[in-house]
């Protein structure tokens, strides 16, 4: 699967700018071998939390996913449409969306772990949905964000369905960056499964983010990273029958002993 990682810079609360950007951005991209695109959390809005109650938007009428299949008829590509703001019953969530490249809604999942550091339950409602994994051309996949990534069950649950390739939108800050480079790899590795992750770069209200968005492989390999400051696109073909392989010669899955731990 060739999968096109957007390490995008986000303009704070102006959905309409960053649709612009990232259709700007398709347009210039050669996006015909391309069988995935994937952009970063909260990609319509950034951070600006006090102003999502007002900027979220409903998710049966959202600007954001529409322009998610239509990007993904256009170019005939599915559409890793990192996360967005959605406000349902009165409750903002932060929302990813995938979409199939015939434009088709295939998997949302509610971020259910919100992070203290930010206030983000001040904000935000986690979601209460456990996650599941969604299938596209064959090859099973899942989507944490961000936080998530310090939550080693809610991956091994994917682990535990099947999943070969996990996607991480994140808008992770630079100060806990080595955070986010060993864990990633970690999930990676513990779970012996493609891990493709996608960090905004910049700055918004005195925070900067990491960027270094990443493709690492089941023996945990980082493939290829993104620069730590700049906007970046990065493009990586993954073997997935890798990780078929990854789990044969380390039989982690059925060494475990639930009933041990569980
Ligand atoms: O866990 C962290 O250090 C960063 C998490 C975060 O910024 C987020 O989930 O948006």
């Amino acid at each position: 699967m060739n999968i096109a990682v957007y390490q995008m810079d986000i303009v704070a609360g102006d959905p309409e700018a960053n649709r612009q950007k990232v259709s700007r951005w398709l347009g210039e991209q050669e996006l015909g071998s391309v069988d995935l695109v994937m952009l970063p959390e909260m990609w319509t809005t950034a951070y600006t939390l006090p102003e999502l109650e007002d900027i979220a938007e409903d998710p049966a009428d959202s600007e954001a996913i529409r322009f998610l299949q239509e990007a993904a008829k256009r170019y005939h590509v599915h559409m890793m449409g990192g996360s967005i703001a959605v406000k349902e019953n009165g409750k903002v969530y932060n929302r990813a969306i995938a979409v199939d490249n015939t434009g088709e809604l295939v998997y949302e999942y509610d971020k259910m772990h919100l992070v203290p550091m930010l206030n983000e339950p001040a904000y935000l409602n986690g979601g209460r949905e456990p996650v599941k994994v969604f299938e596209l051309d064959g090859i099973k996949m899942g989507v944490v964000i961000c936080f998530d990534l310090r939550f080693p069950e809610i991956i091994r649950s994917l682990a535990l369905q099947g999943c070969e390739l996990l996607f991480i939108p994140a808008e992770w800050p630079d100060s806990r960056r080595s955070h986010w480079d060993v864990l990633s790899r970690a999930r990676a590795v513990e779970n012996q499964m493609y891990v493709v992750t996608c960090n905004r770069p910049g700055s918004y209200d005195g925070i900067t983010f990491a960027g270094s968005s990443a493709f690492i492989d089941p023996w945990g390999s980082v493939l290829q990273k993104g620069s730590v400051e700049h906007e970046e696109t990065l493009r990586e073909t993954l073997d997935l029958s890798n990780v078929a392989d990854v789990r044969k010669n380390v039989p982690v899955f059925d060494s475990r002993v639930p009933d041990l731990y569980e």
